[in-house]
């Protein structure tokens, strides 16, 4: 029980497949705390602010720290050391591939969202299912003001320790307000995408228009090997939230925007990237450079530089093996 043990990430590693049973109670603040399946939790205060907060990790289960993080936040609360003032959905993804120290068992749980689970079986589709759906009755109970930020930690080594990737808006503006917070919480690289996905952060966006986004907070380690001081920054911004205190605002200046050029999908089992396996997250690669071979077909860097992120031959056939991205152009709107 939650009430009892206080400690989301250890209940939902002892009992990955089913909950023992719902639970309800609240707070001495006057925070409802409502478990409503395996590592989904909500919290809703008698009188809350006007944010609906959505705080999603674990959709890859070996991506530790940000579960680390989203845990210590829950316990927080729990136990009276933060003041939630905000209806909160905390989500830990993929409970299974937690529990096996895995990015995923059969499927790739952030490629099955916005219905793409119907064409899939297996628990990752399952849970698909089930996390739109928690989302869904979260976000219908009003149209306030909504956010999702879902957390991970990226495979390889990056020459940008954070940074996130902000989900196609289909022509809406940017929201500077958003990238201003993201900077201010370390995560000072933020990548425009410009088609839509079947990604977690995309489902929230597109169905709901929260302000939602993938963050990446380093790379992958096990359970306890972790510094949580590198997330410091992105603890204390969103604990702001949490409490409705002001947040900080780091100057669009101060952050680096790039834009999605290319979004290179693995078309045949014959897929090879070109470059070294070590080659880190964001190296550039000159015009014209080979990224890929496909059978038959060559993926070349366009008329100017373009550096690669999520670099990965291994996925399945049909997803995505890399992206790349050029500084951000003069006409993209912001707001
Ligand atoms: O390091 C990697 O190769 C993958 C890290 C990761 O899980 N990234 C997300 C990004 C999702 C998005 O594009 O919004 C993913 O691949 O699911
Ligand atoms: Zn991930």
């Amino acid at each position: 029980m939650l009430q009892k043990e206080q400690d989301l990430l250890a209940m939902t590693l002892a009992s990955p497949g089913k909950l023992d049973q719902p639970e309800r109670f609240t707070l001495a603040d006057d925070v409802t705390v409502s478990v409503d399946g395996v590592g989904i939790v909500r919290f809703e205060p008698a009188q809350p602010s006007e944010l609906d907060l959505v705080l999603s990790a674990g959709v890859h289960g070996n991506e530790t720290a940000p579960i680390e993080l989203v845990n210590t936040l829950v316990q927080g609360i729990l136990q009276g050391a933060i003041r939630c003032r905000c209806r909160l959905l905390v989500l830990l993804g993929n409970p299974h591939a937690m529990v096996a120290g895995q990015r995923e068992l059969e499927h790739n749980l952030n490629r099955l969202f916005s219905g793409a689970h119907r064409d899939y079986q297996g628990s990752e589709a399952d849970r698909a299912e089930e996390l739109e759906q928690a989302v869904s009755d979260f976000f219908a109970i009003r149209a306030g003001r909504r956010c999702h930020y879902d957390l991970h930690t990226a495979i390889r080594a990056s020459q940008r320790e954070k940074f996130a990737i902000y989900p196609y808006r289909h022509g809406r503006p940017w929201k500077r307000e958003q990238i201003g917070f993201l900077g201010a919480a370390g995560v000072d690289t933020i990548l425009l995408s410009h088609d839509p996905t079947h990604t977690f952060s995309y489902f929230s966006s597109d169905r709901f228009g929260a302000d939602a986004f993938t963050v990446e907070l380093g790379r992958v380690r096990p359970f306890g090997q972790n510094d949580p001081s590198r997330l410091s920054a992105l603890k204390a911004q969103l604990t702001a939230l949490i409490e409705d205190r002001p947040v900080s605002y780091l100057p669009q200046e101060q952050v680096t925007v790039f834009d999605v050029a290319q979004v290179i999908n693995k078309g045949s089992d014959a897929f090879t990237l070109c470059f070294p396996d070590d080659a880190a997250n964001f190296t550039a690669f000159e015009p014209g450079t080979v990224l890929a071979q496909d059978g038959g077909r060559a993926v070349r860097v366009g008329a100017q530089p373009e550096a690669i992120v999520f670099p990965n031959a291994k996925v399945a056939v049909g997803q995505r093996a890399c992206l790349t991205v050029v500084p951000v152009g003069p006409e993209q709107p912001f707001e």
